[in-house]
């Protein structure tokens, strides 16, 4: 059974984006950052919000954008959830609640983390800990997670950064407080931006409970 909810990010193919719908994923994930190679353009994400998404909630990846130009993309309807994967300051977490987005703030996280900068984030609805690495996201390399233990995380959180399906059973062991979704994205690839289905039944089945298909 999954314990946590599941988001997979990196999204861009209309024909893969319907077959991973039909998985009923918590969260979907579109990179709206031109220099990652999982890049979808705004003439792409308008095609993909004709799909119909049922329960599963879209999110909007940024690194570093101004918020006009996020609330523009959130008027177009591209999203339900805004992604922070850059270095924001805490203010834009707060312009951003102030229009009614959902926000989940990302903080790169290495063995020198320290869990003390959380604090200035308290308006955001979630935080998402990746691993620092060469780009902002999508590195597919795994943190320490016993940083994320000791830092004793007060608000739900995603955890990312290289997760791959073996993993899920070794997060559930941990039993994480506060831990409550995890992000697939690379690892899950056959190709930058396309996910293998195969491994994506593997993830989500059996069905969530939680989400009311069990
Ligand atoms: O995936 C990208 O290319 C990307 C680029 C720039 C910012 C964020 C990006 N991805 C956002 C995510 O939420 C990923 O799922 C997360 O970084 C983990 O990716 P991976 O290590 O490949 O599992």
């Amino acid at each position: 059974m999954q314990k946590h909810k599941i988001k997979i990010c990196g999204m861009r193919d209309v024909e893969n984006v319907k077959q991973i719908l039909g998985l009923e994923p918590d969260y979907l994930g579109f990179i709206l950052f031109e220099k990652s190679s999982r890049y979808v353009s705004k003439a792409q994400m308008k095609e993909l919000i004709k799909l119909n998404f049922g329960e599963t909630e879209t999110v909007g990846v940024f690194v570093n954008e101004s918020v006009e130009k996020i609330l523009a993309y959130a008027d177009e309807g591209f999203f339900n959830v805004v992604q922070l994967h850059g270095t924001e300051p805490p203010e834009t977490v707060v312009a951003l609640k102030e229009e009614g987005l959902e926000v989940i703030k990302v903080f790169s996280v290495d063995d020198d983390f320290d869990a003390k900068v959380l604090s200035k984030y308290a308006e955001a609805d979630y935080f998402l800990f990746d691993t620092k690495g060469k780009s902002p996201g999508g590195n597919g390399i795994k943190f320490n997670w016993e940083v994320l233990e000791k830092s004793k995380i007060k608000k739900p959180f995603f955890l990312s950064g290289g997760l791959e399906v073996k993993d899920v059973e070794l997060v559930n062991s941990l039993s994480f407080k506060n831990l409550y979704a995890l992000d697939f994205n690379s690892k899950l690839e056959t190709a930058p931006g396309l996910k293998d289905l195969e491994k994506v039944k593997e993830l989500l089945k059996p069905p969530n409970p939680q989400r009311g298909n069990g």
